[in-house]
């Protein structure tokens, strides 16, 4: 089996003509330059998609499953994950938010709680 070589995310980026087209799909790196023209969603959003992962794009598309076997033939290499940019996570910073407000809501209420105990004496 040959060993499929690993790409780093500067290098990957810097195929982003429509000249010279690499996609981040999956984990995996095309390069599309001799597609482009073919493309039925056009030129304009390949290029686009060029410096990301386009793999939401691709897969929000709702590409056929026939579309997932064209795109080997296409395969250079996989990226190297760790050079990816860091995306922002969602979730991390609802679960922060959701944290930075409960905090205050507790101590209000344990302020309001104790003043009505104190009252009650
Ligand atoms: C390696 C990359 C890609 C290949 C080989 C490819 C190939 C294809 C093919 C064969 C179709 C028609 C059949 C189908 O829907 O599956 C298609 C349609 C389409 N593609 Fe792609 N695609 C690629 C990447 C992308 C990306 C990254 C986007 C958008 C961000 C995109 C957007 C579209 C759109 C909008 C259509 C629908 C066009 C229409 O029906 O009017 N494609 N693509």
């Amino acid at each position: 089996m040959v060993a499929i070589q690993k790409l780093g995310f500067d290098e990957v980026a810097k195929h982003n003509k429509s000249n010279d087209c690499w996609l981040i799909i999956s984990g995996k790196v095309y390069d599309v330059t001799s597609f482009m023209d073919e493309h039925p969603g056009g030129v304009d959003i390949l290029v686009a998609s060029t410096g990301k992962d386009a793999t939401i794009a691709f897969d929000d598309v709702g590409h056929k499953d026939a579309t997932r076997e064209l795109l080997k033939q296409y395969l250079v290499g996989e990226i190297d994950e760790t050079t990816l940019p860091a995306k922002t996570d969602n979730t991390k910073f609802l679960i922060k938010l959701f944290f930075m407000l409960l905090l205050p809501i507790c101590v209000l209420g344990l302020a309001v709680g104790a003043r009505f105990h104190v009252n009650k004496e």
